[in-house]
């Protein structure tokens, strides 16, 4: 689904993605995990086409995105859905609106009966079906989230990609969003990549876990492997300490 080959990236004159390797099957949630600065959002924005990589390949649904046109590049974008940390929403549209955008956006062709009755699915689907009149400044950190994850899956998409989801949020809340990236998982057949620094929620919601380190996965596995990897970069990692060799 996700095919990354070789991929470097400097970015002013440092070398940030160095031969990394990523191979993401379909259906699967797979989370990236690394200190920060490490490349995991320059990783997400080749994906997304945000940047290019000085060398290597993205292949994402078979298609070489490197030199795609402009016209190719965005239909692809159209397939993706994207969580930024924030949730992202615009502070003057309410929640409903803020959901609609891109199908007003970009699906021009749909009624507004229609895109009313999409947005209440999508809604409920991140039950948040009765705040759909509430501004952005009424909403708590949870429900941002949400309203921004109900929003990247308005279009559709094959793939979602997950920036720092639970960022901000108590353990609780936490929760509920993990939950909810399970649910996308179940009820829409969705691919999806998550970078985060939270380690319950990667174990929680990962079928795999890759961890970045100096410009490259240094270790892959399901939540149990990464739990008990021997590589002493991993191991210091998961586990917070600062006495070890973890330079980066
Ligand atoms: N557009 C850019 N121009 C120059 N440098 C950049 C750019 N984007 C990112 N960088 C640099 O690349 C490095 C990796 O950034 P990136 O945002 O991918 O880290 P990260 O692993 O996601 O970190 P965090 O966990 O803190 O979000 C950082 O040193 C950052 O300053």
């Amino acid at each position: 689904m996700i095919e990354l080959k070789d991929v470097y990236k400097t970015l002013d004159g440092r070398k940030i993605l160095q031969g990394l390797n990523l191979h993401i099957r379909e259906g699967e949630t797979y989370v990236i995990i690394g200190r920060s600065g490490t490349g995991k959002s320059v990783t997400l924005k080749n994906i997304i086409g945000l940047m290019k990589p000085d060398s290597g390949e993205v292949n994402i649904m078979g298609q070489c995105i490197n030199n795609m046109g402009k016209e190719e590049s965005y239909a692809l974008r159209q397939k993706m859905g994207v969580l930024f940390q924030s949730g992202a929403l615009i502070n003057w549209l309410n929640v409903e609106e803020n959901v609609a955008l891109p199908l007003v956006e970009h699906q021009r062709h749909l009624s507004k009966s229609e895109v009313q009755s999409i947005v209440q699915h999508k809604l409920e689907l991140v039950e948040l079906e009765h705040a759909g009149k509430r501004m952005p400044s009424e909403l708590s950190g949870g429900m941002k989230k949400r309203a921004g994850l109900a929003r990247a899956i308005v279009g559709n998409p094959k793939i979602i990609l997950y920036d720092e989801p639970t960022s901000g949020l108590d353990p609780v809340m936490s929760n509920q969003i993990n939950d909810l990236i399970i649910s996308m998982q179940e009820k829409l057949g969705v691919t999806s990549i998550c970078v985060t620094h939270d380690m319950s929620s990667a174990y929680r919601i990962a079928n795999r876990i890759g961890m970045i380190y100096e410009g490259q996965i240094i270790e892959e596995g399901t939540a149990d492997q990464i739990k008990n990897s021997q590589n002493p970069i991993v191991k210091q990692f998961i586990s917070g300490s600062t006495v070890g060799p973890l330079t980066q």
